[in-house]
């Protein structure tokens, strides 16, 4: 058995900005785990503001505290648990790769083993965070390119915040809607005022997600109680601990798992079935990261009826998407292919310039 860490840059459209950061381009990192036959990829980008993982901390605990745990029978079975490590992008990464193998030995794709419920899946498309005059022609642009959801990026001060819906919802036509992701910019008074004043201009908003810092859940609370719109956690949501911790507390309405954040698919899939006894629905969201990682994000969606909506436009926001896959990414439409695993038919690793961080043969 072989496992290889591939690095390598996929340009972006523009700059991808939010209150926590702005990325410039995608820094993918590509895990490949030969055996058998068989080649399974799993892939994971840093995302330090959030995860506080580095490519250094994502590269060394896959090397040192994953990979020496996995054993030659790996694609024999449905992958269970990766031992915890502290770094949930590293357990994704590999994890992933586990899945794609499963897949291919069994000769289905991850979703329909998963016991698939969708083969179309509409994704939202993300306005970066700039000046209200860039946003609407962002906006316009998104929507002329076929979108009906934009994600707006907000959680600068009250007036340019205000002004930047202001601005944007005076263009849209009625059939689009708004997602609002302050990405933990505000305090708990100044969620409240903005968000009662969107309310009150009655702007097409679907959801407010994760207005204040992801530990303040006493204040998520307070702002889920004080206004109408639905709330979605994100950053306050890692595992399936915190669905527990925030749906006890009141403090969303829905919920964003992202592989990143929880340490891949085996995970994702639990927090699924606490939100469906909870009743409580869910997107499925995504890192600025590689095409891999969202391919596995789309089978997960794929198979889980409690998954209502999507947020899966990295590979809309790249300059270009590398590779060809079963699974399609056409403007706001995704739709899952029938391919073995992950449906890769070509991941384009020597494509654009990439780097082997390290091999090791188990
Ligand atoms: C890319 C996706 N639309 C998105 O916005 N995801 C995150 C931020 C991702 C990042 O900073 O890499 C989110 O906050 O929902
Ligand atoms: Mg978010």
């Amino acid at each position: 058995m072989k496992c290889s860490l591939i690095h390598r840059k996929i340009p972006l459209k523009h700059p991808f900005k939010t209150a926590l950061r702005t990325v410039y381009s995608v820094d993918d990192l590509v895990f490949k785990l030969e055996t058998d036959g068989f080649v399974g990829y799993g892939s994971a980008s840093p995302t330090v503001a959030i995860t506080g993982d580095s490519i250094e901390k994502i590269s060394d605990t896959a090397r040192y505290k994953i990979t020496p745990s996995l054993s030659k029978g790996v694609m024999h079975q449905k992958p269970s648990p990766l031992p915890f490590t502290g770094c949930t992008s590293a357990n994704y990464l590999v994890e992933t790769a586990l899945y794609d193998l499963w897949g291919k030995r069994e000769g289905k794709s991850i979703a329909s083993l998963l016991g698939q419920s969708y083969d179309h899946l509409l994704s939202d498309i993300t306005i970066s965070m700039n000046s209200a005059e860039e946003m609407v022609k962002d906006s316009q642009q998104a929507i002329e390119n076929g979108f009906s959801i934009l994600k707006i990026k907000v959680g600068g001060d009250l007036e340019a915040d205000m002004h930047r819906l202001e601005a944007i919802c005076a263009v849209l036509p009625d059939t689009v809607k708004l997602r609002v992701d302050a990405n933990q910019g505000w305090d708990a008074p100044t969620a409240i005022k903005i968000i009662r004043e969107y309310e009150r201009k009655g702007y097409p908003i679907d959801l407010i997600e994760q207005p204040l810092p992801a530990k303040d859940l006493k204040g998520m609370a307070a702002v889920r109680n004080a206004v109408g719109l639905p709330i979605m956690a994100d950053e306050s949501i890692f595992n399936s601990n915190d669905v527990k911790k925030v749906l006890d507390l009141g403090c969303a309405d829905i919920i964003n798992i992202k592989l990143a954040k929880c340490g891949g698919l085996t995970e994702a899939l639990h927090m699924c079935s606490l939100a469906e006894e909870a009743g409580v629905s869910c997107m499925l969201g995504c890192m600025m990261e590689g095409p891999i990682g969202i391919l596995a994000a789309c089978q997960v969606a794929a198979s889980q009826p409690i998954i209502t909506r999507i947020d899966l436009d990295g590979p809309m926001l790249y300059e270009r998407l590398p590779g060809r896959y079963a699974t399609l990414f056409k403007g706001q439409d995704i739709f899952i292919g029938a391919a073995p695993g992950l449906g890769i038919l070509d991941c384009a690793l020597e494509e654009i310039g990439n780097e082997t961080l390290w091999t090791v043969t188990l």
